[in-house]
């Protein structure tokens, strides 16, 4: 197969793989090689990863990864606000696909709080983010078709301010229209200056959404995965 091609700006590298297998790996190999560097200059390592469906065979590669994951502190981007049971939580899914073999040894920094609304959690759930070191160390995100990333849709109507948060607040609920779920997410302060920044992509149509995004970074209210779009960011991308 003939590898497509990405015009993104200057710095941002694009990398693509014959198969969502191949960019796993290559991904899971990046993120372990990071995270030990990090561990040995600084002790401990903070680890971002997204929900969604893409990330499952990336995290079942990184699991496998050896190094000490007992210094590493591993949370969601975003998560649905639903209950652990569900299908939609990401809080399972990583569960049940990152936080196992090697890396049943890393910390879990939850945002969520069983059996409480969204509201009533967010501040248990930003005193618990007051412990995160920033800027994070690893920051792996996807990407919908709409151009939101993390829980950053452009149409709800709390995205002006999880852009740009009051009180440098760490967390915010977000009810984006047209979505079935409530959602918490990390604000864009939080996410952004990670010390490396990947964005996991499948599918052609998530090819054309990120040159869509490209031709104009800085409109990020339309289209959020923009604010990630600067050098430094590696875009893994397979058919
Ligand atoms: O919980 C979520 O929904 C996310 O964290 C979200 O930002 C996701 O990464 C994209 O929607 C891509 O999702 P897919 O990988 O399912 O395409």
């Amino acid at each position: 197969m003939k590898k497509p091609e990405l015009k993104l700006p200057e710095g941002v590298s694009f990398l693509p793989a014959t198969n969502a297998r191949e960019a796993a790996n290559a991904l899971a190999e990046e993120v372990a090689a990071v995270l030990s560097s990090r561990l040995a200059l600084a002790g401990t390592a903070s680890l971002v990863v997204s929900g969604g469906t893409t990330p499952v065979p990336f995290f079942q590669a990184l699991a496998r990864k050896e190094l000490d994951w007992s210094r590493v502190t591993v949370l969601l981007a975003d998560e649905r606000w639903v209950p652990e049971s569900d299908e939609a939580s990401n809080t399972a899914l990583v569960k049940r696909h990152l936080l196992q073999h090697h890396a049943s040894a890393a910390r879990y920094l939850s945002l969520t709080e069983p059996g409480e609304g969204l509201d009533q959690a967010l501040p248990v759930i930003e005193q618990r983010l007051e412990r995160l070191a920033l800027p994070l160390d690893v920051l792996v995100l996807g990407m919908g078709n709409d151009g939101h990333t993390a829980s950053l849709f452009p149409t709800a109507q709390e995205l002006p301010h999880a852009l740009s948060p009051p009180a440098n607040q760490r967390v915010m609920a977000m009810r984006p229209s047209g979505q079935p779920y409530e959602r918490i997410t990390l604000t864009l302060p939080v996410l952004q200056n990670a010390g490396y920044t990947a964005l996991l992509v499948k599918g052609p149509d998530k090819l054309a959404t990120l040159e869509q995004a490209a031709r104009a970074c800085d409109q990020v209210a339309a289209m959020p995965v923009r604010a990630f779009i600067k050098p430094g960011l590696k875009v893994y991308w397979s058919p």
